[in-house]
């Protein structure tokens, strides 16, 4: 390994503050060598290479000299000297001598320069790699991607991008009529400026408005505002005769197209209305708000002054931006609840999800562990086939069967399997999705949903979680849920006798159910899904376990599980050959072993944990500090580094 030491040569330290800084830095400069070059890191500034060749620092590269003849102490160094030792001990001694040099003022304005310098080049320092990067991609990324990207994007968003075009497009439009048809406002004053103006006989023109208390009015006064109107409008710009300055604007165009001779009468209203909306230059000067039961008064007086006045409707395109104004400042704080209230809407008019029987791949071979509960639903099964004949003997087709039991007991299995053996169409919904934010929507789906139903009749209708909308009435102030589960009563009573409709509905919780639901001629069939006993557990295994390649013999398998899984129902169980699955898939096995389902129950029956090593590690801490607890507890370490687990199946391993 190579050495080199860098020699601070205090003669170039103008003071000592510099010095303190730079000695500070000096302590920080790391050094990094490897087998041509050496780098000098200072970790605020960045990299500088010095080549260890016999030239030493004259092979420095730009960087470095840079930053020693910039200086890193905030003033221009004047020498700086590096020793070299190279790996075969010959040793170099270089110095640098500044680049800049001149008197103090020339350092302070080299100081100011230099901060500014230095930052620069930090900045573009870092920025130059990312600009390279980002020139790359761009190279990379061609206009085709471009474009097929885009394309791809509209395909898949068509309704959004046309519904966001089609509203920028009528915002756009009503953005500029409004502003194509803006003019210039009115000053509004109170009446008794119309009154005090009529009286000193300045006005010239007055307008009432049809169908609205305004009053529109002309002074022959010129206001400050006129002036600046008259400074900015383009009508004094052109060269007109016989003009009066206070003239208003439609006279101006009158006297403008009388003096050309040349402009026609259309051309002349359709430039007097583009003068009026394009010149800042109201048509009416001020306008006010009539007061009730004065009019007689007010007419007498402009009579008595021998004023023009007249009476107009308000002009339709004026009508027609106040519509519009109202409509947009309407939906504005409206359009939030509008979408909220299209969400609900068009969810609750999503149709139940139908299944067909082709599509149906549940069969009650799918389905162990719950005899009784099987030999219930396959009679339903066969009465819906027409099997049975229980027309014969006077009795009906149970309307309702409600499957009670723990959760993961295979009550959703066990419908879906009704379905598929059946061959009829099945229709499931969850309760909660008929809980509803607006009053009467749950109703309303339920009654589609049994409108559906008896359309494809012979069907199942499978409700799963019933408690969610079938709890006891009257217990909440959830009108909403009560006019639900109202509705979901009558649906069950109006069931024709030979409408073969049938609901299941599942539940864990029957004792919170309405009791109105439970009456014979609802659901009046119960089944109990209950836990599977071993023998169950057994038969659930080998359902699970068909797909699986087990090292082992599947029966012997699914014995060891059913017997050390006590109180697992069908979901566990599907869940634990999962897991094995998995964790034999992890170690890279073709095939899943015992070790596999071990752990898995394991994990199922203790949660993932680092079972090995945390009991026996904290129990071998405690022992070393407490050589008396493992007697106490009356458990010793032998036992626990032993084939027993914690669930004891030492046995069989
Ligand atoms: N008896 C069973 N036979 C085979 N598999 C079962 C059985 N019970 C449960 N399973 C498995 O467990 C999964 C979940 O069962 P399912 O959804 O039917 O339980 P559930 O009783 O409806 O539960 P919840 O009451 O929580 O809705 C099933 O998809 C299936 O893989």
């Amino acid at each position: 390994m190579s050495s080199f030491s860098v020699v601070c040569n205090s003669g170039f330290l103008a003071t000592q503050h510099n010095l303190g800084v730079y000695s500070g830095k000096i302590k920080s400069l790391r050094r990094y060598s490897y087998s041509s070059h050496t780098s000098f890191c200072f970790p605020s500034v960045g990299f500088y290479n010095c080549c260890k060749s016999s030239q030493c620092l004259l092979g420095c590269n730009n960087r470095f000299r840079r930053f020693l003849n910039g200086g890193i102490v905030g003033a221009p160094l004047l020498s700086f000297s590096v020793c070299c030792k190279s790996r075969n001990g010959a040793s170099c001694n270089s110095e640098i001598r500044p680049v800049m040099s001149g008197n103090s003022g020339d350092k302070e304005t080299h100081l100011g320069k230099r901060g500014n310098g230095k930052l620069r080049r930090r900045s573009s320092l870092r920025l130059r790699p990312r600009l390279r990067l980002l020139a790359l991609r761009l190279k990379r990324v061609s206009l085709r991607s471009v474009l097929n990207d885009v394309v791809m994007f509209l395909r898949k968003n068509i309704r959004r991008v046309t519904l966001s075009t089609l509203i920028s497009f009528v915002l756009g439009m009503c953005y500029l009529f409004l502003k194509l048809t803006a003019s210039p406002s009115t000053k509004v004053v109170p009446y008794s400026d119309l009154i005090t103006s009529l009286q000193s006989g300045s006005v010239t023109k007055v307008l009432l408005e049809e169908g609205s208390r305004r009053i529109y009015y002309n002074t022959n006064l010129q206001g400050p505002d006129t002036q600046i109107a008259e400074e900015k409008s383009p009508v004094v710009s052109e060269p007109v005769e016989n003009v009066e300055v206070n003239q208003p604007v439609e006279d101006v165009a009158n006297t403008v197209a009388k003096n050309s001779g040349a402009r026609t009468g259309q051309a002349v209203n359709v430039w007097k209305k583009f003068s009026r909306s394009q010149s800042s230059i109201p048509e009416w000067q001020f306008s006010t708000r009539k007061i009730d039961h004065d009019e007689k008064f007010l007419l007498s007086l402009m009579r008595e002054k021998g004023i023009t006045y007249s009476s107009a409707p308000q002009s339709p395109l004026a009508s027609m931006r106040n519509i519009l104004i109202t409509v947009i400042s309407l939906w504005i704080p409206l359009s939030p609840l509008m979408w909220l209230l299209y969400r609900q809407l068009s969810a609750a008019n999503s149709p139940a999800k139908k299944r067909r029987p082709n599509k149906q791949m549940v069969g009650f071979d799918d389905v162990e562990g719950v005899d009784a509960a099987k030999v219930e639903l396959m009679e339903i099964v066969s009465c819906l086939q027409g099997a049975i004949n229980y027309k014969k003997l006077g009795a009906k087709l149970p309307r309702g069967v409600l499957l009670v039991g723990p959760p993961g007991t295979g009550k959703t299995l066990l419908a879906r399997a009704v379905a598929g053996e059946a061959g009829v169409p099945f229709f499931t919904v969850s309760a909660s999705e008929f809980v509803e934010l607006f009053v009467g929507r749950g109703a309303a789906r339920i009654r589609d949903l049994f409108s559906a139903a008896r359309k494809c009749a012979p069907a199942i209708i499978f409700i799963d979680e019933l408690d969610a909308v079938g709890g006891k009435r009257g217990r909440s102030f959830n009108d909403e849920r009560d006019q639900t589960l109202n509705q979901l009563l009558t649906e069950m009573d109006g069931f024709e006798s030979d409408a073969k409709v049938v609901v299941i509905a599942a539940t864990n919780r029957p004792e919170a159910l309405d009791p109105a639901l439970c009456r014979p001629g609802r659901f009046s069939r119960k089944v109990l899904v209950g836990e599977p006993d071993e023998e169950g557990r057994r038969k659930i295994l080998a359902v699970h376990l068909r797909g699986i390649p087990l090292e082992e013999d599947t029966q012997l398998i699914c014995d060891l599980v059913a017997s050390l899984t006590p109180g697992f129902v069908g979901a566990d169980l599907a869940n634990i050959v999962n897991e094995a699955a998995l964790l034999a898939a992890r170690g890279g096995s073709e095939t899943v072993t015992r070790e596999n389902i071990m752990e898995a129950i394991e994990r199922a029956k203790f949660g993932i944990n680092d079972r090995q090593q945390r009991p026996n590690t904290i129990s071998k801490e405690l022992g070393k500090l407490f050589p008396w607890m493992p007697s106490l507890m009356g458990r010793n370490d032998t036992k626990q580094d032993g084939l027993q687990g914690p669930m004891g199946y030492q046995t069989l391993s």
